[in-house]
């Protein structure tokens, strides 16, 4: 679907962008991750044409971007601003008929396809004729992403689009983004120096530095298989609490025991080992019944979930 080969970007004397080459198939989340000034965004801008490569094509569907209108190129890409960037002077509703305007929609399609969006992203009715100033960080970043959205564009482009709210709101709306319908079906390249934003939604992650491609590859392939001591020690601050969150019950589920008494509390096999350990947590008698794919079930400690996410981890480096 996008397909980026061999591609160069200097500023100056600055290389931003080294021999970058990598593809993401259709309805991909491809996440580009790594340090302040490795060369993301520039990556993420050259794929709309916002910056043009110095050398190396990218393609889109087989078509080279260099040889397509930049207009309606960009109509065609969806674009999620780092600093969310909605017109100040422009309501909400202004803001997300910008594209559609363009493209020449009727005003009656305009509202109703705005107003679908607007509530799937929860924002009712009430906020179409708000400004952007009367919004929290976490609702004008609703409507970035629901301008993004309006039409329904094949590919989606993303810089860091929830970088400017707290942690509580951030995570909230990372949920909400993870459970949009409309985005499953979506080519997603996504920038972010957040390694647990990464790992939560990539189908795969580029690890950059210093403009080149460290390592392309699966959350688990890159805690698990990191190429080289960079790739490793990326990770490794965060390392034991990606595990936890991103290997689920039924990944360990053939490791686990089944003690012989009922749970006082029930939990789903599709869930992380984090969600378990918070469940036992707040147990009294620390017993949890996993409920397993075809109706088995297994009730575990704390003791013995710890057990098999080790053995699971000692057949993950060793596999
Ligand atoms: N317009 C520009 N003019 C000059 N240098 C630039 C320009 N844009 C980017 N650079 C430089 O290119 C390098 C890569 O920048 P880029 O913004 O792509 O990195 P990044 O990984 O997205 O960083 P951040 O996470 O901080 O946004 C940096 O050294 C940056 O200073």
């Amino acid at each position: 679907m996008i397909k980026l080969n061999a591609v160069n970007k200097s500023f100056c004397d600055t290389q931003a962008v080294k021999d970058v080459s990598f593809e993401v198939s259709e309805g991909e989340n491809l996440i580009l991750l790594g340090t302040s000034g490795c060369g993301k965004t520039t990556t993420l801008k050259m794929i709309n044409r916002l910056i043009v490569p110095d050398s190396g094509s990218i393609s889109i569907d087989g078509k080279d971007i260099a040889n397509e209108q930049t207009e309606k190129l960009r109509r065609g890409i969806g674009y999620v601003l780092q600093n969310i960037g909605l017109f100040p002077h422009y309501t909400v509703a202004e803001n997300i008929a910008v594209v559609p305007k363009l493209l020449g929609w009727n005003k009656e399609k305009i509202k109703s396809r705005s107003t679908e969006i607007l509530e799937k992203l929860h924002l009712p009715g009430k906020y179409s004729s708000m400004f952007p100033n009367e919004l929290s960080g976490g609702q004008q970043q609703r409507v970035g992403l629901a301008r993004a959205l309006v039409t329904d564009p094949a590919v989606l482009l993303m810089d860091e689009p929830f970088g400017a709210l707290d942690n509580i709101t951030r995570l909230s709306i990372r949920k909400e983004f993870k459970a949009l319908e409309e985005l499953k079906r979506k080519t997603i390249v996504m920038v972010t120096h957040d390694i647990h934003e990464a790992f939560d939604l990539a189908d795969r992650i580029c690890l950059m530095d210093q403009g080149t491609i460290i390592q392309i590859g699966t959350p688990k392939e890159l805690l698990y298989h990191p190429v080289n001591e960079f790739a490793r020690n990326f990770l490794a601050s965060e390392r034991l609490s990606l595990e936890f969150k991103m290997i689920s019950l039924n990944d360990i589920w053939d490791l686990l025991p089944n003690l012989k008494s009922d749970g006082n509390a029930s939990i789903s096999s599709t869930e992380s080992i984090w969600d378990a350990m918070e469940k036992l947590q707040s147990q009294q008698e620390n017993k949890l019944t996993v409920n397993g794919q075809s109706n088995e079930q297994k009730t575990i400690d704390f003791n013995a979930l710890t057990t098999a996410f080790n053995h699971y981890q000692n057949n993950q480096y060793h596999e």
